[in-house]
């Protein structure tokens, strides 16, 4: 990746916020929107889903709190910026594969829900962000534009219908029983949505619905946002 460094001018790196429910296309749209901008680009839900892996590891209850909080004191999380080197970390081991396995797509919520863990990866992402000499990062996640950087200069709310959402995740997990992948993403989706509204924008927030867009017109449509808000 070629990147020129924010460390070069002493600006702060500029947050592009992305929030939106499961597969929406948070992941794929943001990657290219930060290639098509030289920027990083940060994926918050592998934190979640690395710390579920990790959790699982050692035999704890992800639906207990303080079991979870126990894990997490022993966390030791690494994620590339580089759009095209995406990986994760988990002390030496490489999970970036096995955090998007069904077992823990379905034991992530449990993880997410307990505050403690959501301010520790929070303070986390703004680091990542700041520490990394970028000049700006796309941000994707949850509550990235209502509590991770509330006061990014471009914060998008990526949104699409259910019945798609479902079909393009169902398209990619061809192994998989279309229903109960449909299933598990609208469980997923409501229980998320008890703890972080990702499904209706807040003050300030731009919706992009990608229901009867392409992959390129979602990303035109999400670099548009961004060129209005004027950022440089
Ligand atoms: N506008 C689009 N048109 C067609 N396919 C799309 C579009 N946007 C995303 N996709 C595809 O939909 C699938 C889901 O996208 P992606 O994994 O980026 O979603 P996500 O919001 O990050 O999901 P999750 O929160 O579950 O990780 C991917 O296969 C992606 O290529
Ligand atoms: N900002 C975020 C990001 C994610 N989560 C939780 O992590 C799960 C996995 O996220 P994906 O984007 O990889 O699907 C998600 O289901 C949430 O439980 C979060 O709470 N906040």
């Amino acid at each position: 990746m070629s990147l020129s460094s924010s460390a070069e001018t002493g600006a702060a790196p500029v947050t592009i916020a992305i929030d939106g429910p499961a597969g929406s296309g948070k992941s794929s749209v943001s990657k290219q929107v930060a290639r098509e901008l030289g920027y990083g680009y940060l994926d918050t839900g592998a934190a979640y889903r690395a710390l579920a892996w990790h959790a699982l590891a050692q035999d704890a209850d992800t639906a207990d709190p303080g079991a979870v909080l126990a894990a997490a004191a022993e966390f030791r999380y690494a994620i590339s910026l580089d759009p095209d080197d995406y990986w994760v970390r988990v002390g030496e081991t490489d999970v970036t594969d096995a955090i998007r396995e069904p077992r823990v797509s379905d034991a992530v919520s449990g993880v997410a829900r307990v505050p403690a863990v959501r301010a520790q990866v929070t303070e986390l992402f703004r680091a990542l962000v700041a520490e990394s000499g970028l000049p700006g990062v796309v941000v994707e996640g949850r509550d990235i534009t209502t509590v991770v950087a509330p006061d990014a200069p471009a914060r998008i709310l990526l949104t699409a219908a259910a019945e798609v959402r479902a079909a393009r995740r169902s398209a990619e997990l061809t192994s998989h029983d279309a229903a109960a992948v449909a299933e598990a993403l609208h469980r997923r989706d409501a229980a998320d949505s008890t703890v972080v509204d990702f499904l209706t924008a807040a003050d300030g927030v731009t919706v992009v619905d990608s229901t009867h867009l392409d992959f390129a017109q979602t990303v035109a449509a999400v670099l548009d946002v961004v060129a209005a808000g004027n950022i440089h």
